[in-house]
C-alpha cells in the first residue's frame, strides 16, 4: 500500500541522495513528513524557513572511538556517536543506549523522534540521541564502569546543562548513569545537571525511573475516556520487561487492568489472570540481576513460552514496550483479528510502517512513542529544573506534575488529530510537535 503523495515523493527523494541505506531514519522521516508538509507549505513563514528540510539535517553528528580495557587487560574498541539534532526550543535532550545493534541510522531516527517528542511535552527541550555499539552482556560491573568512564572522556566537551543533557535509554539505566556522571564531574571541574536519570542522592529526580512506563499508562487513560472507557477490566498484552515495560505493567495493574504478559528476546511469560504487583518485582529483579525470564517461580502465575510473541492472546490493549520495529505486518493483523481496540507505543517505533498501516486502517487508536512514552522525558526535564533550583519534589508531586503533563500532552495532540470518527493520534502528534518546532525555527532566522 502507497499512500505517498506528490509532495512527500518529492522530499523523500531530495532526501534520499544524502541519507543512502538509513532505513529507520527514513521510516520515521516519512511518517512524519505525510502530515506536516502540506501545514508547512500552507504556511508562508513555516514555508519560506524549510522547517522539515532543516529538521531532517541534525545541527551536528559526534562521532567517537571509544577505548577501554577488560577484565582480562585486553583493548577493547567500541564506536560511539550523539546525534544533536536541533536546539531550537531548548537544550538538546535524549538518552544513551548501549546496544550491539547501535549505529548511526539508529541514532538518527532516534533523535530526530526525540525533537518531535519533546516539543510535544510543552517543556524547552531540544533533540538529541546518542549510545554506543558497546554489548554489556555477559561484562562485568568493572567492565561497564570504565567503558562508561571512556566514553564520557570523549563526550563531556561536548555536553552540559546548557548545551546537551544525555539520559539513559536501553541498557542505560540510573546504575550507568551514575558512571557517566561520576566521570562527568570530575571532568567538568563543576557540579551540574549534565545529566538526567539520576540517582536520589545525587541530583536526580524521584520518578525518573517510573516515568515513561507510567506516563504510557495515563496516555491510555486519556485515550479510553475518549472513548467512555477506563482500564479496570482490560486484558493488556506487553512487549519488554525492561524499564519502560515493567513500569508500565506496574502502573496497569494499581489501575486494575489484568496485564497478561511481558516478554524479551528469548520467549514471552504469559499470565492467564493478569500478573500481580510480585510477579512485575520478580520480572524486574531477574533484569536487574541479569538473569532471564525463562524459569519463572511457582505460585506466581507465569507460564513461560519459548519463542512466542505477546500479540497472539489476543488482548484488548496491546503496549509495544522493547524495541524499534518489534510488531511487525503479520503481528498487526493478529492483533486486528484478535479484536484488539488499541495499540500505544512505550518504546520508539516498535511498529513497522506496514503494521501502522494495518492497525490504522482497521480503526484502532493508535498512539505512537513520540506522543504515549514522553512521560520519561518530561521528567528528565523536571529534573532539569529540580537541579537547578537545588530543590527538589516529592514523588507525589512528581507524579502528580506527570499526569498533569499527559494530560495537556493527550489534549494538545487530540486537537490536532481530531477527525469526525475518532483521533488520528499519528497526524495529531506529528502536527502538534512541528507547529511548537516551526514557529521557534521560523522566529529564529536564517541560522
Ligand atoms: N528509558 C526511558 O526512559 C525511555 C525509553 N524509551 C524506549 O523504550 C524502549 C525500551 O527501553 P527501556 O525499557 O529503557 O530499555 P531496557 O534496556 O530497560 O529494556 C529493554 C528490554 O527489551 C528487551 N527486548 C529487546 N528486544 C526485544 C524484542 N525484540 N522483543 C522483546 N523484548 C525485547 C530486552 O530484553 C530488554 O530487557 C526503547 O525503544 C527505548 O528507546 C522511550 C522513552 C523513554
Ligand atoms: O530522558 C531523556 O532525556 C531521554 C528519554 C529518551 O531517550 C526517550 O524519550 O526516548
Amino acid at each position: 500500500m502507497d499512500r505517498r503523495d506528490a509532495l512527500v515523493e518529492s522530499f523523500m527523494t531530495e532526501m534520499g541522495h544524502c541519507t543512502k541505506g538509513e532505513t529507520l531514519f527514513l521510516q520515521a522521516v516519512e511518517e512524519v513528513a505525510r502530515h506536516v508538509l502540506t501545514v508547512e507549505k500552507n504556511d508562508p513563514s513555516f514555508a519560506a524557513a524549510r522547517v522539515l528540510a532543516r529538521l531532517v539535517e541534525p545541527d551536528r553528528i559526534l562521532s567517537f572511538r571509544i577505548t577501554w580495557e577488560d577484565d582480562d587487560g585486553k583493548v577493547q574498541i567500541n564506536r560511539a556517536w550523539r546525534v544533536q539534532a536541533s536546539n531550537a526550543i531548548g537544550p538538546y535532550k535524549g538518552g544513551l543506549r548501549f546496544h550491539p545493534a547501535v549505529d548511526l541510522d539508529t541514532l538518527k531516527f532516534l533523535a530526530f523522534e526525540q525533537c518531535f517528542k519533546n516539543a510535544l511535552t510543552g517543556l524547552p527541550l531540544g533533540g538529541a540521541k546518542g549510545g554506543a555499539d558497546f554489548d554489556p552482556k555477559g561484562r562485568s560491573d568493572a567492565e561497564i564502569m570504565r567503558f562508561c568512564h571512556a566514553l564520557m572522556r570523549a563526550l563531556a566537551p561536548h555536553i552540559g546543562p546548557d548545551k546537551d543533557v544525555p539520559a539513559g535509554d536501553i541498557n542505560v539505566g540510573t546504575k550507568e548513569i551514575g558512571w557517566l556522571f561520576g566521570a562527568y564531574r570530575q571532568l567538568a571541574g563543576a557540579y551540574q545537571g549534565a545529566l538526567t536519570g539520576k540517582g536520589l542522592s545525587y541530583g536526580g529526580s524521584a520518578m525518573r525511573v517510573e516515568a515513561t512506563g507510567y506516563g504510557l499508562i495515563y496516555f491510555v487513560e486519556r485515550m479510553l475516556a475518549e472513548q467512555g472507557e477506563d482500564l479496570a477490566g482490560k486484558r493488556i498484552a506487553i512487549s519488554g520487561k525492561g524499564n519502560v515495560a515493567s513500569h508500565a505493567a506496574e502502573k496497569a495493574v494499581q489501575q486494575r487492568a489484568c496485564v497478561q504478559t511481558l516478554s524479551d528476546t528469548s520467549g514471552t511469560l504469559f499470565a492467564p489472570d493478569g500478573m500481580g504487583q510480585e510477579a512485575i518485582a520478580w520480572v524486574q529483579g531477574q533484569k536487574a540481576a541479569g538473569r532471564g525470564i525463562d524459569t519463572p517461580p511457582d505460585g506466581l502465575g507465569l507460564q513461560f513460552k519459548p519463542g512466542a510473541v505477546p500479540w497472539e492472546i489476543a488482548p484488548e490493549i496491546a503496549l509495544p514496550c522493547a524495541t524499534q520495529n518489534e510488531l511487525d505486518a503479520d503481528m498487526a493483523r493478529q492483533l486486528v483479528d484478535g479484536g484488539t481496540r488499541l495499540v500505544a507505543e512505550g518504546a520508539n517505533m516498535p511498529l513497522t510502517a506496514e503494521a501502522v498501516e494495518i492497525v490504522t486502517g482497521a480503526g484502532l487508536a493508535y498512539a505512537p512513542g513520540k506522543a504515549a512514552n514522553a512521560g520519561g522525558v518530561a521528567v528528565s526535564g523536571l529534573e532539569m529544573s529540580q537541579m537547578s533550583h537545588r530543590q527538589f519534589m516529592s514523588a507525589e508531586e512528581v507524579d502528580r506534575e506527570l499526569c498533569v503533563i499527559m494530560r495537556d500532552l493527550h489534549a494538545r495532540v487530540a486537537e490536532e488529530g481530531r477527525e469526525p470518527g475518532g483521533i488520528d493520534y499519528v497526524r495529531g502528534a506529528n502536527v502538534a510537535g512541528y507547529r511548537r518546532l516551526a514557529q521557534a525555527i521560523s522566529a529564529q532566522g536564517i541560522i
